[in-house]
């Protein structure tokens, strides 16, 4: 099944689908391809192809509708492949697995391309393959405009949150991981399956798709100075430091907010489940087309994050 979102990536899908049909129906025996109308039909119809005993979901579009594709496959939990061609603004999924973000070199990947296992986690009962975040900045990053995204690409979620980071506002987490009970106050909370955070490699740069672990980055608050020396080093890539913030592994958490201040979240790129979150992974969960090279797992080399140049 190839599950299609029309108005993904200003539109761009028209542009590429026949060729990702054509493409599939060398791959495949029958290809079904629907196109979405509204939110949920990824996640009804990924789910629908699974029970229904399909090879293969492949979804173009961009994080949103990977999240809705593999929150359908999650929700059906068989043994299925899963490709997806990336037409978004940021796809760290794609990053992560140098799956090419141009649709057409991404299509054309297909025609040399292995399966490779990726963790998924649960987050109450949604699921995520990239980030659940939760802070200032995740909730500023929400209202960036289309017209900042085309202008700037990924850097417009960067310098959005960056300016949001400077209203101080912290909130004190209640966290429980595989290591015991914590309690922090903190700006911004990230919960990392790929080393790849809104285009950036600073913050987990070890992660790895497959590792079976949750990536949790609590955030120290920042000064105004802090901000001045970090922000050229991060946007050259350099890794963030513990100076910053606290990084830990673990398999499970539950994270609560212990002060009154409400605080929403944001999943893969879109709004997520509110608190308290309880969070797991499903390591090696998706069977994930990727390009056939024996580094098709790492993470590109390349350190800054210029719009237009994956
Ligand atoms: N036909 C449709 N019309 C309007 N919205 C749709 C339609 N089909 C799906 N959607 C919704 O569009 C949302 C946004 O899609 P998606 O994130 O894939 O693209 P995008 O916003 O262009 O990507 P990015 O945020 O990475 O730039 C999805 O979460 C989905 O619920």
């Amino acid at each position: 099944m190839l599950i299609i979102n029309p108005t993904a990536g200003r539109e761009r899908a028209k542009y590429h689908k026949d060729a990702l049909k054509a493409q599939l129906e060398t791959m495949f025996d029958f290809v079904e391809l629907r196109q979405t109308e509204k939110a949920g039909d990824a996640t009804a119809w990924a789910k629908e192809a699974s029970l229904a005993g399909f090879h293969a979901v492949f979804s173009m579009g961009g994080d949103g509708t990977l999240n809705e594709t593999i929150n359908g496959l999650a929700q059906a939990n068989r043994p299925i492949n899963f490709g997806f061609i990336p037409l978004g603004t940021v796809n760290d999924l794609a990053r992560a697995l140098r799956i090419p973000l141009h649709p057409e070199a991404a299509i054309a990947m297909l025609k040399h391309c292995r399966t490779t296992k990726v963790d998924i986690a649960r987050a109450n009962d949604c699921y995520f393959v990239n980030t659940i975040a939760a802070g200032i900045m995740p909730e500023a990053v929400g209202h960036v405009s289309i017209e900042q995204k085309t202008r700037l690409g990924p850097l417009a979620y960067f310098l959005t949150g960056i300016k949001a980071l400077q209203n101080h506002q912290t909130s004190l987490f209640k966290i429980e991981t595989d290591d015991g009970k914590m309690i922090y106050r903190s700006p911004l909370l990230i919960a990392m399956l790929t080393s790849s955070v809104g285009s950036f490699r600073n913050i987990a740069p070890q992660a790895r798709v497959d590792d079976g672990k949750i990536w949790l980055a609590v955030f120290k608050d920042f000064t105004y100075l802090d901000l001045l020396k970090l922000v050229p080093e991060f946007l050259a890539g350099a890794p963030l430091s513990s100076e910053y913030m606290t990084l830990m592994t673990t398999t499970r958490a539950k994270i609560a907010i212990v002060d009154d201040h409400p605080l929403s979240t944001n999943m893969d790129g879109d709004e997520g489940p509110a608190f308290p979150l309880d969070l797991e992974v499903l390591p090696s969960f998706l069977t994930v087309y990727v390009p056939d090279t024996p580094d098709a797992a790492r993470p590109h080399a390349f350190p800054l994050n210029i719009p237009g140049i994956p």
